[in-house]
Order: structure tokens, then sequence, then C-alpha cells
């Protein structure tokens, strides 16, 4: 069946709803593709609250992306959007920066204001760097006093600028993601307010189209009578049909080549930093690829087990440890889509206290492919307790 090919002729961007549980991300989501489906069908689909946290095995139609990604196009852009709290995997793809979202939208009730999950969500982009944020305050028509309104709308901009974000300057937009998927006009038009404040607010990104391909796998399918696909968030470069990549990291690095591109179910001539694709690998076993190596042109990164690093480790303040750590501390490491562990060298340091930025030596258990400059977490428990960057290959 020949499948219909990718226009890129609007900026691609990626964003996400973020916020406390219940606060109506993903009725927000479906609201979204609703008002714009209705607008402009013929370069939207409605995709129905069911739809949108399904497990990947119901979604898959052929060889698509992660299925926590819906897409859209307001008049100026195509965006991929990720009900991000939900998955954890998700979660972990932010904090290593592999899944790195160009801006996000806060949902926040405005029936409850400002909840826990609310400030450790803007703890979170402020900590992975997430650049934007916008603001729904959500589940306006269920709030009679517009007095409520402004005050929530207060506390939260407050809670923005607590984490750096400029409180005063963010979009609040008052909406009811209800509302709109009823189809009331009203609401229909908060939504929209809401999308232009995000069209406007959200700058789109530099892509470093000029580097070399590298795409950090986040899943491996098989496709019937093609053979594995493999997907993720280009990193970096571009992609063409019939190029040759390399497949490095955890293992022996293989060579093959790109024999398909699609991103969301739509053939791709051409792939781009930036996009979220399917690459399809000539003569590639299912068990020969997986979650946390990456797709790369060939010779243009290799795996390592032994670098130097520069380590920030977290204050208690910010989610790190309560006590320092000394030698031999044993850790896990996380590198775009993968966690291996490792032990950390502290040379002729005593030990390591939160708060203190330290240059270390890692030895990992397995061989990651990196370069200099690239970022990882360290954790340990759940919790992120440091914030690296490599500084020296040494093996
Ligand atoms: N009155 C009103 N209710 C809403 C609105 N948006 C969502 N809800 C309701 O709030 C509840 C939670 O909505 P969800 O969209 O599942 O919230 P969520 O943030 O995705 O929740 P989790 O994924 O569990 O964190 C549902 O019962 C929704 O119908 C709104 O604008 N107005
Ligand atoms: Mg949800």
């Amino acid at each position: 069946m020949a499948k219909s090919q990718f226009v890129r002729n609007k900026p691609h961007l990626n964003i996400g709803t973020m916020g406390h549980v219940d606060h109506g991300k993903t009725t927000l989501t479906a609201a979204i593709t609703k008002v714009l489906a209705d607008r402009d069908p013929a370069a939207n689909r409605f995709v129905a609250f069911e739809g949108i946290d399904k497990a990947p095995e119901e979604a898959l139609r052929g060889i698509t992306i992660n299925i926590s990604h819906v897409e859209y196009e307001t008049a100026g852009r195509h965006y991929a959007h990720v009900d991000m709290p939900g998955h954890a995997d998700y979660v972990k793809n932010m904090i290593t920066g592999a899944a790195q979202v160009d801006g996000a939208i806060l949902v926040v009730s405005a029936q409850d204001g400002a909840m826990p999950q609310t400030r450790e969500h803007v703890l979170l982009a402020q900590r992975v760097g997430v650049p934007y944020l916008v603001v729904a305050l959500n589940k306006s028509d269920a709030v009679e006093d517009p007095e409520l309104l402004d005050l929530v709308e207060l506390e939260v901009r407050e809670l923005l600028g607590e984490y750096g974000f400029p409180g005063d300057e963010v979009p609040v937009v008052r909406v009811s993601a209800l509302g709109a998927l009823e189809g009331e006009p009203r609401w229909t038009r908060s939504v929209v307010d809401l999308l232009d404040a995000v069209d406007a607010y959200v700058p789109v990104p530099p892509r470093e189209l000029g580097e070399p391909f590298l795409m950090p796998i986040e899943n491996v399918l098989t496709i019937s009578g093609r053979g594995t696909v493999v997907t993720g968030k280009i990193e970096r470069g571009t992609l063409r049909v019939g190029e040759p990549v390399e497949i490095v990291g955890l293992g022996p690095t293989v060579a093959t080549v790109a024999t398909g591109l699609e991103t969301f179910g739509r053939s791709l001539p051409v792939a781009e930093a930036g996009d979220n694709a399917a690459v399809l690998l000539r003569g590639i076993k299912r068990d020969q690829v997986r979650r946390g190596q990456v797709v790369a042109l060939p010779g243009s990164v290799t795996p390592h087990r032994a670098f130097r690093a520069r380590l920030y480790a977290l204050r208690k303040e910010e989610g790190g440890r309560h006590t320092p750590f000394v030698a031999n501390y044993r850790p896990q490491f996380f590198f775009r889509t993968t966690d291996v562990s490792g032990a950390i060298d502290l040379g002729d340091r005593p030990m390591v206290m939160p708060g203190d930025t330290a240059e270390v030596t890692v030895y990992l258990g397995k061989e990651v492919a990196m370069d200099a400059g690239l970022g990882f977490a360290v954790r340990e428990g759940g919790h992120t307790v440091a914030a690296g960057t490599v500084t020296e290959l040494l093996d």
C-alpha cells in the first residue's frame, strides 16, 4: 500500500501538556485536535480522549512513531504533541534531553489552583531546560467567580517566577477543555486563543541540520513483510532514504542502510533534526537493535565506557541527596534514551557535597555512543542526584 507523503511546508515544533493529575491534560490534548480538525479538516484529524493514552500494540498503524504523540497543524506550524507526565519513559527522556520539547502547555485547574505536581512539573521543566511555558487555566467553566480566576492566575505566575520563568510575561489563557470538546463556541474560542498564544510565544528553535545525522532509538518495531524499524526524535543532521547508517552503543557497531523513512505514518524523502521519525533498516533483525542505541552517520560517533565529566550534584532543595557521595559511588547514568550503571572515580577528592561541581572520571558497565559535550543525568533510587557533561573520552 502506497503511503501518502509528509509535506514539509511549515516549521515543525515539539510540545506537550504537563501538570497535576486530573487537571485536564488529556482532555485538552483531545480538545486541541478537535478544534483544529473542525477548523481545518484537510490538515488535522480529531483524536478522541481514548485515542491518546493507548498501549503501543493497540496504536501501531504501519511504521509510526511513539504512540504518546498526536500531531496537528495551526496556520503557521506543524506540531508533535505529547501528553507528558503519564509516560515514565518520557520523563526519563526529558531528563537526559533526548525528548526535549520546544515548549510546554502547563495545565492548571482553575478549580484547584496550583497543586504539588504543578510545582513538581514546573521544577522539572526548569531543570531539563524546557525553554517556554504557556499556561492553560483549565476548567474555567466550573468557576463562577472571576476574582477566583484572577487569584489562581496570580498564584501560577508567582510559582513560575520562583523557578526562573518570566511569570509576568508567560501567557495564561482561561480555557475549558471539556467545553471545547463539547463544541461550546465560547470554549472553542478559548482553545483557539491558547493555540494562538503558543504560536506567538514559543519560537521556532534553531535545528542542527548541518551536523552529522544522529537519532537516539526510543522504540524498535517489526513490520511484517518489511523488516525492523526504529523510532525516535532526530537529534541532529538529516537522513535520506537509501543512505548508510550505523547502529552504535551497547554492543558492537552494526552497519546498515535506511531503506524507508516515515513520520506520523507518512513517508518522508528526507528526515531532519527535530522530526519524530521511523527508520526502516535493511537486513537488521529485531534482536540486533534496541532502545538506548543511536542510529548515526557512519564514523561520526563511537561508543565509550570511560570518560571524564563535569558533574553538578543537586542540592537537597533541588531534589538531590541530603548527604555527600564518596569514592566508588555506583549510581545509574542516563544518556539520551538509555540508562546504564557505572562507577564514579573522584580522584583526589574525598567527597562531593550536594551543591558542588566536580571533575570526575566515570566507568560505565556498557559502552554508550557519546561525544564530548553530551549531557547526562545521574540517578539513584528514582531520583536525579546530579547532572553531568562529558568533557573527555578515555577509551
Ligand atoms: N468542568 C471541567 N472538567 C474538565 C475539564 N477538562 C477536564 N475535565 C475533567 O477532569 C477530569 C480529568 O481530566 P483528564 O483530561 O483525564 O486529566 P489529566 O490531567 O489528563 O489526568 P491524568 O492523566 O490522570 O493526570 C475528567 O473527568 C475530565 O472530564 C474542563 O475544562 N472543565
Ligand atoms: Mg491524562
